[in-house]
């Protein structure tokens, strides 16, 4: 099936203490999906919210789909609770992961989808042998951390290069990324945009968005 693309705003710079009214209003503005960014302190160097925080948003918001980025040192140990929590895609770095592919199959048996993130570091021919199983690859386009970060035009070739060996692989970018810079990840071959700083702080979060996937949807084929 051809790829689509979808936009999911990342909630980290929103105004947290309002995290359900403010995650509304990205979905009443037409973003297609949330991403919500789980940090341990560990894998990277902050700390958001885990399970608990993400449950009580389901409560409140039962029909949206929602991803979890998970910047953390174990992502084996959250997947049965955030499951429970009601996410339908599970991203997770590779990076500090042994198995991959006992993980990816635990996220399923769990009921949700895979994702795969990688680090600037890392290089997407790594992947390779798990693309069988993933959903979603993720190529990060800042280093893992914290949102407002400068994008990095020099990751695009890992996308051109899935783009290229994997044409219906669902593609992410996370980081740095807005209507300055959508061109760029569009043209590579991204279809699924994760936008924080330049979508949450937008006077016209609708008309940012419509043009994020306006531009994605210019590049497909
Ligand atoms: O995973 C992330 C940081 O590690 C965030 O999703 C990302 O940084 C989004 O924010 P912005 O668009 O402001 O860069
Ligand atoms: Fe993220």
């Amino acid at each position: 099936m051809p790829v689509q693309a979808k936009i999911g705003p990342s909630i980290l710079n929103a105004d947290l203490s309002n995290l359900a009214a403010e995650s509304q209003k990205l979905l009443d503005n037409g973003a297609d999906y949330l991403h919500l960014d789980v940090m341990d302190g560990t894998f990277v160097p902050n700390l958001t919210f885990g399970h608990p925080m993400v449950k009580s948003l389901r409560n409140k918001i039962k029909t949206a789909f929602f991803e979890t980025h998970m910047m953390v040192q174990n992502p084996e140990q959250w997947i049965e609770p955030m499951a429970d929590a009601g996410v339908n895609l599970y991203t997770f770095h590779v990076e500090p992961v042994q198995d991959v592919v006992r993980v990816s199959r635990q996220v399923q048996e769990s009921g949700m989808k895979v994702g795969l993130a990688i680090k600037p570091g890392t290089e997407v021919q790594d992947l390779e042998k798990y693309l069988s199983i993933a959903d979603v690859v993720l190529v990060m386009t800042v280093e893992p951390g914290f949102g407002g970060q400068s994008f990095m035009a020099d990751m695009m070739p890992k996308v051109k290069w899935l783009r290229e060996n994997y044409p219906n692989l669902d593609i992410e970018v996370d980081g740095g990324v807005g209507p300055k810079t959508i061109h760029c990840c569009a043209e590579a071959g991204a279809n699924m945009i994760v936008s924080g700083t330049a979508v949450v702080g937008a006077s016209d979060q609708s008309q940012v968005i419509k043009e994020l996937r306006d531009v994605v949807h210019s590049y497909l084929k």
